[in-house]
């Protein structure tokens, strides 16, 4: 057992869409599993972590996490061209000596080294750092098992389809990988298939880093896919712990977001709700989402629509005030309980990863418009595979396609099956977290595996 007062976790994020939030959960997860006199360190570019850390870079109830700044990597006065991988390009091109700068800096301050690397499993340059001071790394994949074997498969995946091949055909199934035979190449991540930008660079890296990671993490849970995917991902890394679904910290006011969200959902009948939201990072394109007005309109569908990008508010805004009396807009919806919310009926999702559990665990039907990175994946999933929701007709939202995957899912009888499949799934994910539960035990494993080195 280690002299706990030694111990110290240095946690390292990826600072853009909602990948900082699940790593932070983890880390109050952790810090309130352990001693303590654990030390919590969680550094993060200062943009993303004023959003997260509400004063002076400490978390209230928290005493054991402290967050620290580390350079985003953009030059003084730049100006962004709007393309939204230009942050991404530049953070890349300041790792990792902003993560070992800033570190060292605090290894000085504290007098406290570092015992342990929980990072996003995107910072592929951890398994280098963490053998070099000769402590574990703990990679964090924030999305789910499907993609992350994928990306282990690169090389094999590459070698059959060929790199940046205008000839790969979107409709093969990926069959030669144990457990992929339901998945199409046009679901791939673009990054899979060419390797040439410094994301695809990051992600490429990672697969070839994640092996020597004492353990990934997945907010995932045991069940939810194909034994062999399982397995495959077993035979590459040294551990795999589901530890999800995850709990989530009590909300503060400011995450509550629309406030009387849940109330307002109170005063309609069951089921009746359409929620709609496009996670962290994405809105559609100007005539999709006048389609997806047109159809709520047509269909006097009352609806819940986290609109985060201001921006663009105003092509709706005719919509907006029209249906003010049947429609509700907010730009951050309290998710977890919304879809866990009787009133709702189905929710309208780009398929991000936390977005897919949050309706399994809330027991949710999902219309599924799916826009880039492991969301073509997730889709294929819902729809295909755990059979819990539906795409729609083409791939983007028309007013004949969502009209149809409506009628499906809120009024057909489709909708009943749809139900009782995500129930079942649903059940699964309760089973994981029980006391004796997988995901239970494997968190567990996750306390001490993160706590069991100290610096002497
Ligand atoms: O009004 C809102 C809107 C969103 N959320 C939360 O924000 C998170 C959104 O996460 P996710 O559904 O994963 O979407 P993105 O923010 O788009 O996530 C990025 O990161 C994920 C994890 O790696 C990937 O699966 C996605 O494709 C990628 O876009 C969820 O926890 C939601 O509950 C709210 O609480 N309120």
């Amino acid at each position: 057992m280690s002299a706990e007062k030694n111990v110290h976790v240095a946690a390292f994020a990826f600072p853009f869409g909602s990948h900082p939030t699940p790593l932070l959960h983890l880390v109050q997860r952790l810090a309130a599993a352990a001693s303590p006199a654990v030390r919590f360190s969680y550094f993060n570019t200062a943009g993303s972590n004023r959003k997260l850390f509400p004063a002076a870079n400490l978390l209230p109830g928290h005493d054991n996490i402290k967050a620290y700044d580390v350079e985003d990597g953009v030059p003084e006065g730049h100006v962004f061209s709007g393309n939204p991988l230009e942050p991404i390009g530049l953070f890349i091109g300041a790792t990792p000596q902003n993560f070992k700068k800033r570190l060292e800096e605090v290894v000085e301050e504290t007098g406290s080294k570092a015992t342990c690397l929980l990072t996003d499993a995107f910072l592929w340059f951890a398994a280098e750092m963490a053998e070099e001071i000769g402590i574990p790394w703990v990679a964090f994949w924030t999305a789910g098992p499907t993609p992350i074997s994928l990306h282990l498969n690169t090389d094999v995946i590459l070698a059959k389809l060929g790199q940046n091949d205008d000839k790969q055909n979107q409709d093969q199934t990926l069959d030669f990988i144990p457990g992929m035979s339901a998945v199409h190449v046009a679901d791939l991540p673009q990054e899979i298939l060419h390797l040439d930008t410094p994301f695809s660079r990051l992600l490429y890296s990672m697969s070839l880093a994640l092996p020597r990671a004492a353990a990934v993490v997945l907010n995932s849970f045991d069940g939810i896919v194909d034994a062999a995917v399982e397995n495959d991902l077993k035979s590459k890394l040294r551990k795999i712990l589901n530890v999800g679904p995850s709990p989530h910290p009590p909300l503060n006011e400011e995450e509550r977001g629309g406030g009387d969200c849940l109330s307002w959902l109170s005063n309609h009948p069951a089921a009746a709700v359409a929620y709609i939201s496009f996670g962290t990072m994405l809105t559609p394109p100007p005539p999709e989402l006048s389609a997806l007005a047109e159809v709520l309109e047509e269909k006097k569908i009352p609806y819940l629509w986290s609109f985060r990008d201001n921006s663009k508010r105003h092509l709706l805004e005719g919509f907006f005030e029209r249906t003010s009396s049947v429609g509700k807009v907010v730009e951050w919806a309290p998710q977890v309980e919304v879809l866990a919310h009787s009133s709702v009926g189905v929710f309208v999702t780009h398929c991000g990863w936390n977005s897919v559990v949050e309706s399994i665990t809330g027991g949710m039907p999902m219309i599924c418009r799916p826009f880039f990175g492991d969301q073509m994946i997730n889709r294929r999933l819902v729809e295909d595979v755990w059979r819990i929701g539906v795409g729609v007709e083409g791939g983007s939202f028309s007013a004949s396609g969502l009209a149809k995957a409506f009628d499906v899912v809120m009024f057909g009888e489709k909708g009943k099956e749809i139900r009782g499949n995500i129930g079942k799934l649903r059940e699964c994910a309760n089973i994981a977290i029980e006391e004796n539960g997988t995901s239970t035990q494997n968190f567990k494993s996750l306390v001490g595996l993160v706590t069991s080195y100290d610096q002497d």
